[in-house]
């Protein structure tokens, strides 16, 4: 069984950065491991790994720029396309990792992965190679700072998630920003944030877009602002579809969570023969004759 886990979020996500910080994890547990970079605009020097399969090999986004006379979102367009294309490309390179993890480093635009067709296509591949497929979905925890944009965070993971239809996980990235080096309490940093406060975002408490007491508030404080804000506070009541895992690179708890969590999303390992004692050999009964 081959299992891939794609990498998605926005950009500056910390997507890169996970996807080495898991693969090392993996392998330090004696698993194996394989990085994908499935952005075709990532310069030479934007990893600090070597990925095993590189969409770069295929197609850049510079020599789509260059060649094709795109802007940089028309020629990623392009390069999905020319992928989707070239599947037997992608198969090829898979068909070496027999029983491996791949964790697939996604690009950080988000239309992508809102109303591209792509990444379900990509996934249904994925799906005919039999390998088992889910996504995690990173959000930094800076998105905290702001109702406004952690909401408009919040609704755009959803929409990521009905658009690829696979298992998923919603993960709050960067959580070392928010709680200091100390891994897995949430001691307010400058006093300003508490546990409590954090498991608001962590567990998306709709009720913080209705608190409306800041100043920022008063200054949006005309009737349809609230009307659409009432909306969004209804549909995440109706559908909690999403909540955040807290990740904190800095702690080998907070990494081992995670990758519990996505181990068990994908059932890894529930195929696997269970692993009989080794057969006695002959030479193990010699000494009792
Ligand atoms: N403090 C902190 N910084 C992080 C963490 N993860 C990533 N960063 C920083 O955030 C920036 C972006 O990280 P990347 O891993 O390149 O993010 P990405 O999602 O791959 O970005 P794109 O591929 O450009 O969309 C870099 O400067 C990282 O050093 C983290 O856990 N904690
Ligand atoms: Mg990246």
């Amino acid at each position: 069984m081959r299992y891939a886990v794609l990498v998605t979020g926005p950009a500056g996500a910390g997507k890169s950065t996970f996807s080495t910080a898991f693969a090392t994890h993996l392998r330090v547990s004696k698993r194996t491991a394989h990085i994908v970079n499935l952005d075709p605009a990532a310069t030479g020097d934007a990893f600090e790994y070597q990925p095993a399969i590189d969409i770069r090999e295929l197609v850049t986004l510079d020599d789509v720029m260059g060649e094709m006379n795109m802007g940089p979102n028309g020629g990623l367009v392009f390069c999905f396309e020319y992928l989707l294309e070239n599947m037997d490309w992608l198969e090829e390179e898979l068909g070496g990792f027999d029983d491996d993890y791949l964790i697939i480093d996604c690009p950080g635009q988000i239309e992508l992965y809102t109303h591209h067709p792509f990444l379900p296509q990509l996934v249904r591949n994925l799906q005919r190679m039999s390998i088992r497929t889910c996504a995690v979905y990173l959000l930094e925890s800076q998105f905290m700072e702001d109702r406004y944009k952690f909401f408009s965070g919040v609704l755009s993971a959803m929409s990521a998630m009905v658009n690829l239809e696979v298992p998923w996980i919603n993960i709050m990235s960067k959580m070392d920003l928010v709680s200091g080096s100390s891994s897995d309490t949430f001691e307010p940093r400058n006093g300003k944030r508490g546990k409590r406060d954090i498991a608001r975002y962590l567990d998306p408490d709709p009720m913080l877009l209705v608190a409306a007491r800041d100043g920022r508030d008063q200054q949006r404080g005309n009737s349809r602002f609230h009307d659409l804000n009432r909306a969004i506070v209804q549909l995440i009541e109706d559908h909690p579809l999403v909540s955040f895992l807290p990740l904190d690179l800095t702690s080998t708890d907070s990494l081992e969570t995670v990758v519990s969590h996505i181990d068990f999303t994908m059932q890894y390992g529930e195929d696997e023969e269970p692993k009989e004692p080794h057969d006695l050999d002959e030479g193990d009964f010699a000494d009792m004759e």
